[in-house]
């Protein structure tokens, strides 16, 4: 059967990817589809996606600043929020690029109507700070700086001001982690307290009331997802779990630094940050808290020569009497209801290119050939699920709209 002969009967938008039980028809079938659903369907289309290319903005759109919009994360909010119907970008920021127009640092944002107004220049971030007028006009700041410099600037921020922060300054709760594992004293204490750590899969609930939510980081999000509800249910050995993560090297963002030149990056693989990365405390935060108990994981990451995603395979141990059919229960009954978590049908091993450009994290489980293992995998893209997708679907979830608003997008394939 070839491809031309086949209609994928979920082509509109609307129909969620937790679909995942739509079949492929012979399009000798589709007659037999009623007319009257055809329209439906496409009348449904049509009206939120006001017939144009993205939706228009509400008259009472939240006000929207970024931090640090010249880099990757910052290109990726601004590509995203480009069809939310219901926020405009007031404000954003840069420092090398600041004073340039955006068009100018990004050339995908030049075409004519193609996104929903945003500012025509980047400004500075003190600018910004001591503009009280332009601050206080907004509701919403994402805030997409390094790590070391967010915290500082944040501080600054009003408390009206709804902040997400997608650097790792506000996720670690206890200041002597973060100093341990980032080489200095934490300059927002205080703020560092009050932060709500936004994996929205997890702790959905006391994300909606926040006034700081820390985003949390890539590789640690694709990591939780997969084992939060195993430890949760003690289906697996807490001190047994091996973590062997593969990222793009967008990953790395955009300023120029040795370890993404592509001379050094292209055509090889390699480890780095072997025991000693930077996100081991914060997946062992999240995990410890899923447990009840302090875990110790092994992590590494890889660097893979491609633009974006992240692959983790993850080996571990059951517990005694534990099968796993059991894991694939508990995987499927936590993520049953949620639209950016799926566990794949048994057998399919998730891609990164499953999952370019989307929100969505994969999951699968395979026995391991050694006795009393399973391994899993779970498949984002470093840049939407690991960053900027998740930071609004924190922000979705803050403002109370639909939390896959402006999210809904499938996979950019091959
Ligand atoms: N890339 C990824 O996959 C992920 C990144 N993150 C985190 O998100 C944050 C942003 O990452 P990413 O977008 O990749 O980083 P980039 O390096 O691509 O961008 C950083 C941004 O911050 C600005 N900036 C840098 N230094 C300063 C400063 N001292 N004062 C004000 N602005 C400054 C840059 O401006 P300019 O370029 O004009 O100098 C740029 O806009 C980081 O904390 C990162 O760790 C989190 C998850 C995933
Ligand atoms: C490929 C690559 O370099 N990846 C980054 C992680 C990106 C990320 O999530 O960083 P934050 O914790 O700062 O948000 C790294 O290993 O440091």
């Amino acid at each position: 059967m070839y491809t031309k002969d086949l209609f994928f009967i979920s082509l509109c938008h609307t129909l969620p990817y937790k679909a995942k039980e739509t079949k492929l028809f012979h399009v000798s079938d589709w007659k037999y589809c009623s007319a009257k659903s055809r329209v439906g369907r496409w009348r449904r289309t049509k009206r939120s996606s006001g017939n144009k290319c993205v939706s228009s903005v509400t008259s009472a759109a939240v006000q929207v600043g970024i931090l640090g919009a010249s880099g990757y994360t910052g290109a990726e909010l601004l590509r995203i929020l480009a069809k939310h119907p219901h926020v405009q970008v007031k404000v954003i920021t840069a420092e090398r690029s600041a004073g340039k127009s955006y068009g100018e640092v990004f050339g995908q944002f030049q075409y004519k109507n193609s996104h929903n107004s945003i500012p025509e220049t980047l400004m500075d971030v003190s600018s910004l700070l001591e503009n009280s007028k332009l601050l206080n006009s907004l509701q919403v700041l994402f805030c997409c700086l390094p790590h070391g410099t967010s915290q500082a600037y944040i501080a600054q921020v009003p408390s009206n001001i709804r902040i997400i922060d997608l650097s790792a300054d506000f996720r670690l709760q206890e200041p002597n982690t973060y100093q341990k594992w980032y080489g200095k004293e934490h300059k927002a204490v205080e703020l560092q307290k009050e932060a709500v750590y936004g994996l929205v899969e997890v702790h959905r609930a006391s994300i909606r009331n926040a006034h700081l939510v820390a985003n949390p980081g890539c590789y640690p999000t694709a990591a939780q997802l997969a084992l939060v509800p195993l430890l949760k249910h003690r289906l697996i050995d807490a001190n047994d779990i091996v973590i062997d993560a593969k990222s793009g090297v967008s990953g790395a963002g955009r300023a120029l630094k040795e370890t993404s030149l592509f001379c050094e990056v292209h055509e090889g693989i390699h480890a780095y940050g072997v025991g000693s990365h930077r996100h081991i405390p914060e997946i062992e935060q999240g995990l410890a808290e899923a447990c009840g108990h302090s875990v110790v994981v092994n992590f590494t990451p890889h660097l893979i020569p491609m633009s974006r995603g992240i692959l983790e395979s993850i080996y571990v141990r059951l517990s005694s009497g534990v099968g796993i059919a059991e894991v694939r229960k508990c995987l499927q009954d936590t993520y049953a209801n949620e639209h950016f978590v799926s566990l794949l049908r048994e057998g399919i091993v998730p891609q990164t290119r499953f999952v370019k450009g989307t929100n969505h994290c994969l999951l699968n489980v395979f026995q391991d050939r050694i006795s009393n293992r399973i391994i899993l995998f779970s498949a984002i893209d470093n840049l939407v699920k690991g960053a900027s997708g998740q930071a609004v679907q924190n922000m979705n979830l803050l403002c109370g709209f639909p939390e896959e608003t402006a999210l809904q997008d499938v996979a950019l394939f091959p």
